[in-house]
């Protein structure tokens, strides 16, 4: 996969406007629904269990983020991820801090058990995924999350990506300073980006949500790659003036919106392996 063809699936994104369905943290909505809106797709926050399964097969994707879970919301996030699997809608999980407590390792487990199109997640969520729902032993999985930041390189979570995504036929995108996309075969990295995205919240959640608009329009791998090239450009150029994490805040708004194919080019390289 090549920059012209992230630059066609954003173009893709763009005509058909995908409705997207977020299920994400409280921190999290207001960029997610951002993001969303400034790749010119079109989100809905929609995560009470009362409505979350019907709302799902409306949809055209579904996004489902473990960052502040209740037995409320967990219900939610249960019901619209079986209804996108009856309805045959692609999903999306960021399962947040999966490893730090009892609660979110069970949450995680029971939602890989219907089979997300696509994990997308720092590695050391990736590490405890893959623990958790044995795809790969304790010895293997190593160290793990602490809360929603992640203490682990990319690259040791590699091996354990790789496991998760052939043990529960998805895709994996492991993110950081480097990002990983693989289907358990196929590799692809993704370069750019700026070390200010890991100092606000929230830039993982928003990618989250993004990659659902993707893989509203393109298979899951592609889909995968796409949004974290989309986010290596505008991040790498919102950041190269930012004063701070404040002002990239809002200017990773402006650059997703603005994005075409010389900006992508510019800002993210894309190696298949
Ligand atoms: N040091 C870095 N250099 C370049 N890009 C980075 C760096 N750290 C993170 N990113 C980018 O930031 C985005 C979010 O990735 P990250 O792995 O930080 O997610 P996360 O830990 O789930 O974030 P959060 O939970 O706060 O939303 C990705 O596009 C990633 O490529
Ligand atoms: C800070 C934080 N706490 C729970 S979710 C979240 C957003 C980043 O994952
Ligand atoms: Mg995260």
């Amino acid at each position: 996969m090549d920059v012209a063809e992230v630059a066609e699936l954003l173009a893709q994104v763009r005509r058909s406007s995908p409705l997207v369905q977020c299920i994400t943290n409280y921190v999290a909505m207001d960029l997610a629904a951002n993001a969303v809106l400034a790749v010119g797709a079109s989100p809905a926050m929609v995560a009470d269990p009362a409505e979350s399964g019907e709302f799902a097969a409306i949809a055209s994707a579904l996004t489902v983020n473990t960052g502040t879970p209740s037995p409320r919301w967990a219900d939610g996030m249960v019901r619209a991820t079986t209804a996108a699997v009856e309805a045959g809608r692609p999903w999306v999980l960021d399962p947040v801090a999966v490893g730090a407590t009892a609660m979110r390792d069970e949450l995680c487990a029971e939602l890989m058990a219907r089979t997300p199109s696509i994990v997308r997640a720092n590695a050391s969520e990736v590490l405890a995924l893959a623990r958790v729902t044995g795809a790969s032993s304790t010895a293997e999985a190593g160290g793990g999350a602490r809360g929603v930041d992640s203490t682990d390189s990319v690259e040791s979570a590699l091996d354990a990506a790789q496991a998760l995504a052939r043990r529960h036929s998805c895709v994996v995108a492991v993110t950081g300073e480097v990002d990983v996309v693989t289907d358990g075969t196929r590799v692809a990295t993704v370069t750019g980006g700026h070390p200010l995205m890991a100092r606000i919240t929230a830039t993982g959640c928003s990618l989250t949500a993004v990659t659902g608009a993707f893989a509203a329009v393109a298979p899951a791998f592609e889909a995968a790659v796409a949004a974290c090239a989309v986010y290596a450009a505008a991040g790498s150029r919102a950041g190269c003036d930012a004063a701070g994490p404040g002002t990239l805040r809002w200017r990773l708004l402006d650059e997703l919106h603005r994005l075409d194919e010389s900006a992508l080019r510019d800002g993210a390289q894309v190696v298949s392996s």
